[in-house]
């Protein structure tokens, strides 16, 4: 669906301590190949904690566009009856992605190979957002690829329908060229191999296998080199969404930015692919502590409890971006309360996601009162154990830059507004509900 709604003022201000229970939402990337694999599975597949944000049920939609039975069943329940590999019958419309590259780029890889042709919009934000590096290495699977100016979108695919088998090395770390190359893939013969020299997050490779694809990931001086057997027969696999630690990162940033907080995240994904934020708050000195560890639906996961403290400012290096690509917004608002400098470094991917997130954070940031530079590459933030606050920021579709500066809000001395709080309901419609019940003034 592309964002149509009005825009969405919202306010934050400083709050009481933040106490309680903040169960986020299930994991979008997770969410997304659920629905995705198992439309390509032959059978029913079974979802519980599905993330149901805006994102995923435009993936949802689209999966039943290309022929899947995709049902809610209750709050976070889902069932999806698939086609099978190579199964995907011709959609009638246009496939509408919204605010989500997860979305379109998945789902630009998962028809590529099947002997039909698509069409694929998105909003504002996605439309600005480079599609080549996805339609590149889809097309030396054999399919046609029409696009707009810059490899943009609108773009029309015709699937390959002799497909061949594709070695591609991916020249930006990035999970979504990885999972779109695997998922184009599935409907070729013979090896599909993908090299990557900065892990990114594996939730595509661990689902295929758990679908009963045959999928094996080296380790090697390239990268990692994943290869995936063409034609295999998805068989349905009950998924219990993981809650997601890119979301659970505002209630945590919040309570350790607030004095006198403390509170408990249940049940976050703890994939080392996914984990560099936790890494970098623990260097920082953050008070956390990961309880009950365990494996859920074939991820790690453990309750986080979170206590409001000092935290010190750190270098993040480049090799970690990709573990924490989403959390570098909220990142630099807990840089601004920690005492000196922070560097994020390799960080340019943040320069093509919903908004240029080193952009939307430094300009509205200083706007509030902080000490922000910025590269084309890193973004450094000089903290001074608080924030003046006072200004309203600029969120450009981005549901990462609204949420962040509603956050920034909640320990400044002066309140944080932002112009749009509505693409929020992308990846975590209960953000509001969940904050005021922890104790945060936000409207
Ligand atoms: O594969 C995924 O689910 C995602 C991959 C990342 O994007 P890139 O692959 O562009 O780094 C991330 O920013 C996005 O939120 C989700
Ligand atoms: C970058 C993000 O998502 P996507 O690429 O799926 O739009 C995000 O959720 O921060």
């Amino acid at each position: 669906m592309s964002h149509s709604a009005e825009p969405l003022p919202m306010t934050s201000r400083r709050s009481g301590p933040l106490k309680g229970e903040a169960k986020v939402p299930g994991d979008k990337s997770i969410s997304h190949r659920a629905l995705i694999l198992g439309a390509l599975s032959v059978g029913e597949t079974h979802i519980t904690g599905l993330l149901e944000g805006q994102d995923v049920l435009d993936t949802a939609k689209a999966m039943q566009a290309f022929g899947a039975q995709v049902e809610r069943l209750g709050e976070g329940e889902w069932k999806v009856n698939g086609v099978g590999v190579g199964g995907f019958s011709e959609p009638e419309g246009v496939i509408d992605c919204g605010n989500s590259g997860t979305g379109v780029r998945l789902i630009m890889g998962a028809m590529a190979t099947s002997p039909i042709t698509a069409t694929f919009t998105g909003d504002a934000s996605l439309s600005r957002r480079p599609m080549g590096r996805v339609t590149d290495p889809l097309e030396l699977f054999g399919c046609e690829v029409t696009a707009r100016e810059g490899k943009r979108l609108p773009v029309t695919i015709k699937g390959a329908a002799e497909s061949v088998p594709v070695r591609y090395k991916t020249p930006v770390a990035s999970a979504q060229i990885k999972s779109a190359v695997l998922l184009a893939g599935l409907n070729a013969p013979g090896q599909t191999v993908v090299i990557e020299s900065e892990p990114t997050r594996d939730h595509t490779e661990r689902m295929l296998a758990g679908f009963g694809a045959t999928i094996t990931t080296e380790v090697t001086d390239e990268g990692r080199v994943i290869t995936l057997t063409g034609r295999p027969e998805l068989k349905p696999q009950p998924v219990a969404v993981p809650r997601d630690p890119s979301s659970a990162a505002f209630p945590v940033a919040a309570a350790l930015i607030v004095p006198g907080s403390e509170i408990r995240v249940p049940g976050v994904s703890r994939n080392p692919t996914r984990d560099g934020l936790y890494v970098t708050l623990l260097e920082m000195g953050a008070d956390i502590t990961f309880e009950n560890p365990r494996e859920e639906g074939g991820e790690p996961v453990a309750d986080l409890l979170v206590r409001h403290g000092p935290l010190k400012g750190v270098t993040v290096p480049p090799e970690r971006a990709a573990s924490m690509i989403d959390e570098f917004p909220i990142l630099s608002v807990i840089a601004c309360f920690a005492t000196g400098t922070t560097v994020m470094q390799g960080v340019h991917e943040l320069r093509v996601k919903e908004s240029d997130r080193i952009e939307a954070m430094a300009t509205g940031l200083r706007a509030n009162g902080a000490s922000v530079e910025e590269t084309q590459d890193t973004m450094t933030v000089h903290g001074s154990g608080g924030l003046r606050g006072g200004a309203n920021a600029v969120t450009h579709l981005d549901h990462r830059i609204a949420m962040s500066f509603l956050v920034a809000g909640l320990a400044s001395e002066q309140p944080v507004s932002v112009d749009d709080g509505s693409p929020i309901a992308t990846s975590f419609p209960d953000f509001l509900p969940l904050m005021k019940a922890l104790g945060a003034d936000i409207a």
